[in-house]
């Protein structure tokens, strides 16, 4: 595989008029390796990108294509951020011209075939591209990141969780009840995307918290299949999501039964030493109580590790920006591994506040 040389990557972005292409366009913008050459929109063609996204004027001077008027097989590196279904169409032709490819949709999550069409409602249509893509959670498979041509991005609810339960899965000895694990989960509203939709009109989502797919949401076999791989057996998993009146943002409450053999388990350093090196988990000090916007619009991910009143159960609170480590910055990371480039490239901003 080859890795980066002096010549900047030329990167293609379909499907760069919603809420994860203009995250990609901000921080590609600003990477020092990357050359943005095509960025589609089926609607928009010959739009100029600043017009629609003023932040980006001075920043991207070009203009959205067609997907097909677009020359994707000129990139060196794809980015999907389209509805699942889009990415597994095209991946085939890109890889056959050298093109490397990141999907931001489901497509290549899941290993399963019949899991991916129970829940997405379609076959998948090239499970041969399936079989080598990995799936592109840095922290848990950067060696197998950089040998990739195809990464199926994780999905926002999955990174929180993921990144979360690790330290305890792969502590080398038993610590929790791994057959009855609770991710609560809520969600700013730029998680639905920017299509036109109900739940996402200011008068139905602002002022408002509600639950969603309670009975099953199609984040619960991403979850499950990667906890499976992580802790070398099944994980049972009550997973709950929430929408909540803030636009972006992602809070993970994680709750975890210690096992009686663990109580004597120091989880606080155990988490630390897990993560230590990470560039984009922060593990915060004893007692922290992390906030979304400590996060907003950075590639950090902080988890906070509580144990109430010193009882038998461990309580894990992660937060992220469900569109930067939570989707586009994720790609990005992905990205640098995929082009032997250091993992923190172009990713290093801080977060915004308040
Ligand atoms: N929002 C989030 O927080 C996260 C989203 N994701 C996933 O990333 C993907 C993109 O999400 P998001 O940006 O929120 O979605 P949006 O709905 O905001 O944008 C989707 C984009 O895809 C384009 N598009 C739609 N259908 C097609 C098609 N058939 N062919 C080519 N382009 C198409 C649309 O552009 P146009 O109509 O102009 O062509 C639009 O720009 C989704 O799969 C989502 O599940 C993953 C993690 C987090
Ligand atoms: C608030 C909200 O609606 N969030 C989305 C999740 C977005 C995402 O990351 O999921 P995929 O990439 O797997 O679609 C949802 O629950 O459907």
């Amino acid at each position: 595989m080859s890795t980066h040389t002096t010549t900047p990557i030329k990167a293609g972005i379909v499907g760069g008029t919603g809420y994860t292409g203009v995250e990609l366009l901000r921080l590609l913008s600003q990477h020092p390796d990357v050359q943005l050459h095509a960025i589609t929109s089926r609607k928009e063609s010959g739009m100029p990108v600043a017009d629609m996204y003023p932040n980006l004027r001075g920043h991207v001077d070009l203009c959205f294509q067609t997907p097909e008027e677009a020359a994707l097989d000129q990139c060196d590196v794809v980015f999907f951020a389209t509805p699942h279904g889009v990415a597994m169409e095209q991946a085939r032709g890109l890889l056959d011209h050298d093109v490397r490819v990141i999907d931001l949709a489901a497509d290549f999550r899941l290993q399963d075939v019949e899991t991916f069409a129970q829940w997405y409602k379609m076959p998948h249509s090239s499970p041969d591209v399936l079989k080598e893509a990995v799936y592109g959670l840095p922290e848990l498979d950067r060696d197998r990141i950089r040998q990739a041509r195809v990464v199926g991005n994780p999905g926002c609810y999955p990174t929180t969780v993921l990144l979360g339960l690790a330290p305890v899965l792969q502590a080398g000895r038993p610590l929790i009840d791994t057959t009855h694990v609770i991710a609560d989960s809520k969600s700013g509203v730029s998680g639905a995307g920017r299509k036109a939709a109900v739940g996402s009109l200011f008068s139905e989502a602002a002022d408002n918290f509600s639950a969603y797919g309670v009975a099953g949401h199609r984040h619960h076999p991403e979850i499950s299949e990667c906890l499976a791989r992580i802790a070398g057996a099944p994980v049972g998993l009550t997973f709950v999501p929430h929408l909540v009146p803030m636009i972006r943002g992602m809070f993970s409450t994680l709750y975890l039964r210690i096992l009686p053999d663990a109580l004597d388990t120091d989880f606080q350093a155990l988490y630390e030493q897990r993560y230590a090196g990470e560039a984009f988990v922060d593990v915060m000090p004893a007692g922290s109580l992390p906030q979304t916007r400590s996060v907003r619009a950075s590639n950090m991910l902080r988890i906070a590790v509580h144990r109430p009143a010193g009882g038998d159960t461990l309580v894990v609170l992660v937060v992220q920006d469900n569109l930067v480590k939570g989707a586009a910055g994720q790609a990005v990371q992905n990205m640098n591994l995929m082009f032997g480039l250091p993992e923190t490239t172009g990713l290093q901003h801080v977060a915004v506040l308040p």
